[in-house]
């Protein structure tokens, strides 16, 4: 679970957060809907240790991100934005590497790759060197590096930006597989069709602060709108800087 109390953060005068409070739970898929400057990605980099908040606390599984920085961080799996591979290494060694870097060795290493690759159903790249990998293909190798570690929470900062359809097909159904799995998942964005079709829950953020919390269909009724776009619009008082 993670779980955000009372986070403030500024830079200079800008207030980023203002007390921002909420829980991701494990088995779920969380969104953070805000339109640009809400402060959703001051908040995840909080979470996974690049910054530090003013006041208020982080804790993923229970252990604060700015006291134990790096035992919450093996907590955590962290999407890129960008899938750079290396070209002359195959899917399998490139999730090695990475396992590597988060100190796995030995059979246990070679164990965590072949169950991630498993896992994410990649197994008919596995073994193929990355050049010429579609987007799609690539994003599943970036997911697996960043899932090797076996960490239960996934971070995705607006995952689907510049993705193509079929690759942000691709990433959706692999997060509900995670979830399933009973991956704790926290994603930024502020596309409220991605958001619609993935959460279980939405903090809807504004002014680094929560608007309303709920699943879609708790945020429709209670705003009393049908439409899901309708209740964002409601609850944020404005469409402005949040795209359908
Ligand atoms: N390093 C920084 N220095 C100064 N101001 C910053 C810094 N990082 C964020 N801010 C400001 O804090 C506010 C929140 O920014 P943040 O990037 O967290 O929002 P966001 O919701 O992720 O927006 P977007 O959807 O545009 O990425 C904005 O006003 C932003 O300009």
């Amino acid at each position: 679970m993670i779980d955000v109390q009372q986070l403030s953060k500024s830079f200079k005068t800008v207030k980023a957060l203002d007390e921002l409070s909420f829980t991701a739970a494990d088995g779920e898929i969380t969104g953070l809907l805000g339109p640009n400057g809400a402060g959703k990605t001051t908040c995840l980099r909080i979470i996974y240790g690049l910054l530090k908040a003013d006041t208020g606390t982080a804790k993923i599984q229970g252990i604060n991100a700015s006291v134990e920085p790096i035992e919450a961080r093996k907590q955590l799996g962290i999407f890129p934005d960008k899938f750079g591979l290396y070209e002359r290494l195959t899917a399998r060694e490139q999730v090695r590497y990475f396992g590597e870097l988060q100190g796995l060795t030995g059979a246990k290493l070679t164990n965590s790759v072949s169950e991630v690759i498993e896992r994410l159903k990649m197994n008919d790249i596995a073994d193929r060197r990355s050049a010429g990998f579609s987007q799609g293909q690539r994003m599943k190798v970036a997911l697996a590096q960043a899932m090797v570690h076996q960490p239960g929470h996934l971070i995705l900062d607006e995952p689907s930006r510049g993705l193509d359809v079929m690759s942000t097909r691709i990433l959706r159904d692999m997060l509900r597989e995670l979830r399933a799995q009973g991956t704790c998942i926290l994603f930024s964005s502020h596309v409220m069709q991605e958001v619609a079709a993935l959460c279980d829950r939405v903090v809807v953020m504004a002014k680094g602060k929560v608007a309303a919390v709920g699943s879609p269909t708790e945020l429709c009724e209670l705003t009393g709108e049908s439409a899901l776009e309708d209740a964002f619009v409601k609850i944020i008082g404005s469409d402005e800087g949040i795209a359908a």
